[in-house]
């Protein structure tokens, strides 16, 4: 059937939307004449005039054109780019909204996909560091018609760590956000370009693959991008072409800067469009003197015709082949390559959640499942008798017993491959784990694991995601299979974008 003989509105219709809720993407979604139209740059509670731009059977996407009545939480976007860059979606609404609509996120995942039930929310303060939101307000902020969380029993049962039978429903605490939620990543990926004027590094236009001169993200660390500024003036000095993803030519595709917060050590990769690198001295030299933390200039390449960053090779070009940081107390060196949390500050809180729902007394066998570069292990280590950490990254391993090294952890054991290959044959080799930490991709855990955790039967389990509907999946097959879902506290590990961290505890029943 033609969608347009269904659908109460046509293309190009300006029509006025009542929005109610926020999409997982960060849009408005209201109804016009009873069709749902989602609006970017549209908040909840707003009336807006919107012109529809495409109309599908069951829905619409709509143009915002003019807010009629403006939401409580709007705010103006500091970033003047914000409109064209589309790296953050959700600048124009106040700080606290945000940490409402993310938590509202992850109720939705819990109730709407895993089927699980939430308990009334708590009358309490935010556990935002240093500031404090009445939750009683974050309660009426419903984002979604179908959405209520109840008025909610005080939450005590953290305390005791006594979750019944689980039958008052999942704790779903206020989302952990930053007392400062601006500056604060450690890496910069900005992708390169000619323009008229010459080389120019920023950002990719929205739906284009045009590259936009960027002077200064909001959400990055100063010192990043300080570095892309004196590397792009490094590079137009020295004559040197941007790669031109059509013809495939030019030499310079991506630089990449990481920045240790506690240390100050930067890193600068120069992603290549082939292996020379024409007046590679003058580089080096231009960036040792531009950029004072400078530890480490490394050369990636990459020569294939993809959006992909990094190419297979890496090698140094001047100074060390790591940097470092330190979370907490431990100490990790980074590598061009390895996986790292790009937030350092809110990875303590993510990281210290987990300890504390894992509730480890030193007498523990633990197992962290995709481990990465062993950052949650080494955590978790200092806390338990012995931690085994398995991750599919031979490198990331490499970079884990490093890092147990550098640590002088000596309890931590870990094995490169999958998850699901790895810790069945560990259970067959009769390691059993009290606890054990999952923190999966976005894809969440493999079918095989989670039976074999029901089947190893660890005391607890301490689920560690980046997306809510993976693990509102995962968190029904373990419910399933006996375990309660206690707690998940979600942590803003990417102010101003949609993307939400969460930490899940949950305890065996019996
Ligand atoms: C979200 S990251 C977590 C890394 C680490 N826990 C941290 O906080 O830095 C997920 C990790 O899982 C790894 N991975 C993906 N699939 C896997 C599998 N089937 N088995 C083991 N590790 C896997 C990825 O390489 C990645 O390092």
């Amino acid at each position: 059937m033609d969608s347009r003989s269904v659908a109460p509105v046509e293309k190009n219709q300006e029509v006025t939307v009542e929005i109610f809720g926020l999409s997982h993407d960060g849009e408005g979604v209201g109804r016009a004449e009873g069709f749902t139209l989602f609006v970017q740059g549209a908040l909840p509670g707003e009336t807006v005039r919107a012109k529809v731009m495409k109309v599908k059977k069951q829905y619409g996407y709509a143009k915002l054109l003019e807010i009629q009545v403006p939401s409580a939480e709007r705010t103006e976007a500091p970033c003047p780019i914000y409109k064209q860059c589309g790296g953050c979606q959700l600048q124009h609404m106040t700080y606290e909204a945000q940490l409402v609509h993310k938590r509202q996120q992850v109720v939705d995942s819990l109730e709407r996909i895993g089927k699980l039930q939430v308990a009334g929310f708590v009358t309490k303060k935010d556990e935002r560091a240093g500031d404090v939101v009445d939750a009683a307000a974050v309660d009426v902020n419903v984002q979604t018609e179908s959405n209520e969380q109840g008025s909610g029993e005080a939450n005590v049962r953290t305390e005791n760590n006594d979750y019944g039978s689980g039958e008052a429903g999942i704790i779903v605490h206020p989302t952990l956000g930053m007392q400062d939620p601006w500056r604060y990543r450690n890496k910069a990926q900005v992708p390169f370009g000619m323009e008229e004027g010459g080389l120019v590094g920023g950002f990719y236009a929205q739906g284009s693959h045009r590259i936009v001169d960027m002077e200064a993200c909001l959400i990055q660390h100063e010192q990043n991008d300080d570095v892309v500024r004196q590397v792009k003036e490094i590079g137009r000095s020295l004559g040197v072409r941007a790669y031109d993803e059509t013809s495939g030519s030019g030499l310079l595709r991506h630089v990449v800067v990481k920045y240790g917060f506690a240390t100050g050590e930067v890193m600068v990769v120069l992603v290549t469009n082939g292996d020379r690198i024409p007046r590679v001295d003058e580089w080096i030299e231009g960036i040792r003197a531009a950029v004072p933390g400078v530890q480490s200039i490394c050369q990636n390449v990459n020569t294939a015709r993809t959006n992909v960053i990094f190419g297979g090779v890496t090698r140094v070009l001047w100074g060390r082949d790591v940097i470092h940081d330190t979370i907490g107390d431990v100490k990790f060196a980074i590598s061009a390559r390895s996986f790292y949390q790009v937030n350092p500050v809110q990875t303590e809180v993510l990281y210290g959640k987990a300890l504390q729902y894992a509730a480890l007394s030193g007498r523990e066998t633990v197992i962290d499942a995709y481990c990465g570069i062993g950052t949650i292990t080494l955590f978790l280590a200092q806390h338990a008798k012995h931690v085994y950490g398995v991750e599919i990254v031979p490198e990331a391993i490499d970079d884990a017993r490093g890092n147990s090294l550098l640590n002088g952890i000596t309890n931590a054991t870990f094995a490169v491959g999958k998850a699901e290959e790895v810790i069945p044959a560990w259970k067959q080799q009769g390691i059993a784990a009290d606890v054990v930490v999952v923190d999966p991709p976005r894809k969440g855990c493999d079918a095989v694991l989670l039976d074999t955790l029901l089947a190893m039967r660890p005391e607890r389990i301490v689920y560690v995601s980046c997306n809510p509907a993976t693990l509102a999946r995962d968190l029904r097959v373990l419910a399933d299979g006996g375990y309660i879902v206690a707690e998940v506290t979600p942590v803003d590990m990417f102010p101003h974008t949609v993307h939400v961290e969460c930490v899940a505890l949950l305890v065996r029943q019996d």
